[in-house]
């Protein structure tokens, strides 16, 4: 099946200012390519600062790409301007993680959805009632919250109608950026089990972003590693997640799921000490090298490639 959106050799530097030293090149996305097939869900996984919203952003075409290829249905989507990326952007759509600072506060849920449909699509004043009615209620929200201003909603809620701005134009793509972090433990459930319906009953597509790999078993069918702006490890069937992951960074992204039994924790902590012992940096060598538990002499000396170790499994290590 040809992929729905499609990264091909994508690269994105930033210019940042800092004290003393002017345009120095920040490297957050260092050349990915990667496929989603349509009705998929691959979750994006990565500490902080590994890239994974700028990468998001990419293929929403909020960001320009530096190097490499953006495709939406075989059709190039690099770099568009706004005029351009105009058809596109009603089947490609983002959820942000923060829902508290994109609401208008002059305008109310209501208002908010109605203006983010009669952008995108013309239809009558009658159809985009019952779109917005039809939208909140899937989402799990009574019509009354057309009413409402952002302030007057609680958290979860403001994320339910986040979700609902993202969907209301019926999007066949759908970057979800940390949807659920900013949220309290018991309503992410809810909100992931609202995403996984919402996904099921409108065919969506996801990329789902997070930092937190006990959340993407919820919601993905694959899973992609991504570290300082590369892609580590590739799995196409997370169900066996723990058992086949191999690359050493995911073993301690692993590792670091909250567990309930401090033993546990303190065998991460001892790895993580054991493997400073030996820090050395590299400089043309392995992106993971100075934090890898398992390093040997030639991960210093090479960069691994992405390669295939087994069907839809895919590494970029030197040891494996
Ligand atoms: N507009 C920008 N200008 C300069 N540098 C940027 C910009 N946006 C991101 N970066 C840098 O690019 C790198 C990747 O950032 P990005 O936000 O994509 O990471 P992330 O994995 O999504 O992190 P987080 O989980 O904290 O959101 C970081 O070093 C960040 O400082």
């Amino acid at each position: 099946m040809p992929a729905l959106i499609k990264a091909l050799q994508v690269s994105k530097q930033f210019e940042k200012n800092e004290l003393f030293v002017k345009n120095k090149l920040v490297t957050a996305v260092n050349n990915i390519s990667l496929e989603i097939e349509k009705g998929k869900t691959i979750g994006l996984i990565g500490e902080s600062g590994s890239g994974k919203s700028t990468f998001g952003r990419m293929l929403c075409g909020l960001e320009n790409v530096t190097e490499g290829e953006i495709y939406f249905k075989e059709n190039s989507i690099t770099n568009l301007t706004l005029k351009k990326m105009k058809p596109y952007r009603k089947n490609i759509q983002m959820i942000f993680q923060s829902s508290s600072t994109i609401f208008d506060t002059f305008y109310t849920i209501g208002e908010s959805l109605e203006e983010i449909l009669l952008n995108n699509e013309t239809i009558s004043k009658a159809e985009s009632n019952l779109r917005i009615n039809k939208i909140l209620e899937q989402v799990g929200l009574s019509k009354e919250y057309r009413n409402r201003y952002a302030y007057q909603l609680s958290g979860g809620e403001k994320q339910r109608v986040n979700i609902a701005r993202a969907l209301v134009i019926n999007p066949e793509f759908v970057v979800c950026d940390e949807p659920v972090s900013s949220l309290d433990f018991t309503i992410r459930k809810q909100i992931l089990n609202l995403l996984n319906n919402l996904k099921n009953n409108m065919g969506l597509t996801y990329l789902f972003i997070t930092h937190d790999l006990s959340t993407i078993q919820y919601v993905c069918d694959s899973v992609v590693i991504m570290y300082k702006g590369k892609i580590v490890e590739y799995m196409d069937d997370i169900s066996q997640l723990g058992k086949i992951a191999m690359h050493p960074y995911t073993s301690i992204l692993l590792q670091s799921i909250p567990t309930t039994n401090p033993l546990n924790k303190k065998i991460c902590m001892m790895e993580e000490k054991q493997s400073n012992l030996f820090i050395k940096k590299s400089v043309k060598g392995c992106i993971f090298a100075d934090r890898c538990p398992q390093k040997e002499e030639k991960c210093l000396n090479k960069e691994p490639d992405l390669r295939e170790v087994a069907s839809g499994h895919k590494i970029a290590c030197c040891v494996y």
